[in-house]
């Protein structure tokens, strides 16, 4: 007898097969990535020429061991991990520690990877310095210089909104970051977005100003495939940064035109308030609540 099947009904998802713990953990406990080595003293790359270079503290005029630092509290939680407030006992400095558990799965690893040779590469002033990276019974931290306002989005949740003349600023400071060669369109895509959020005041992709909650992952990819992408109202901001907002958007969707990219260096929103002088310090000065993470 032949049994008719639904080709359909047969198909089996199969686990994605993530690599042996031995391929990225040796036996004495450091974790590897191709030339990247990471244990609990520190980082170390290895060159082309087999030399291993160390990272030492940057800035820093004394040693860091994670048995130098003791933990103040909990100041904050992201998608990667929690950040604690940390003081070095005997130079009572403080810092913050981002604690990231290591994950099995690989894209995850890698991802962490390059946040780690990019902390500990930057040289840019207007982004947190890394000062050491360590990684210690099963998790990665990162000594971080301590931001005693906290995030961008910190401050957000204190201002609500912030005007134009200061995102003109924050948005010249990410240029400055990437300099002119900067082609990751999903990042200025993000840029755009966040920077819409800190004007508006609210999630560009929520519905209403009465949804308070983000959507959830499902309804945010459904908004962003199904809806044209949100833009500055123009009743409520200038022409310069409307027209801002809509470049982030078309620099994403055209990522060839990249390279030609006229967003950072030049874009009217930008120059428009470069001779005006104006300080952040202002901004946070104006903060009515004292610093969120400052010790007890
Ligand atoms: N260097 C820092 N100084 C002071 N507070 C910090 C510092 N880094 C992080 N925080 C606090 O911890 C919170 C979580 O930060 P974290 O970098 O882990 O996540 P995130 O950037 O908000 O999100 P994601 O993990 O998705 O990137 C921040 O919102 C902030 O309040």
């Amino acid at each position: 007898m032949k049994i008719k099947t639904n080709s359909k009904q047969l198909k089996l998802s199969v686990p994605v097969q993530e690599p042996p713990i031995s391929s990225f953990l040796t036996a004495s406990g450091t974790f590897h990535d191709g030339d990247f080595l990471l244990n609990q003293n520190g980082l170390k790359l290895i060159s082309d020429e087999k030399q291993p270079k160390h990272f030492d503290s940057k800035e820093l005029d004394f040693e860091l061991t994670p048995e130098d630092l003791e933990t103040v509290k909990v100041i904050g939680k992201g998608g990667g991990g929690v950040v604690q407030l940390v003081r070095h006992k005997w130079v009572g400095k403080f810092f913050a520690m981002k604690v990231i558990q290591m994950n099995i799965q690989e894209e995850v690893r890698k991802q962490i990877v390059q946040e780690l040779k990019i902390n500990q590469a930057s040289q840019c002033p207007h982004v947190v310095v890394c000062y050491h990276s360590f990684y210690h019974n099963g998790a990665f931290s990162l000594v971080l210089e301590y931001m005693d306002r906290g995030s961008l989005g910190d401050v957000i949740r204190q201002v609500k909104t912030i005007l134009e003349p200061y995102l003109a600023v924050v948005c010249k400071q990410p240029e400055r970051i990437s300099g002119s060669t900067y082609d990751y369109s999903s990042d200025i895509w993000s840029l755009g977005m966040s920077v819409l959020e800190c004007a508006i005041g609210r999630f560009p992709y929520l519905q209403s100003e009465d949804q308070k909650d983000p959507p959830s992952f499902y309804e945010l990819l459904a908004a962003i495939v199904e809806n044209p992408p949100p833009t500055a109202p123009s009743d409520q901001f200038s022409p310069e940064f409307c027209s801002f907002i809509s470049s982030c958007h078309f620099q994403y969707f055209c990522a060839s035109l990249i390279e030609h990219s006229c967003v950072f260096q030049s874009h009217p929103f930008i120059k428009k308030f470069e001779d005006k002088d104006i300080d952040l310090e202002i901004l946070v000065g104006s903060l009515e609540e004292p610093p969120v993470n400052y010790p007890d």
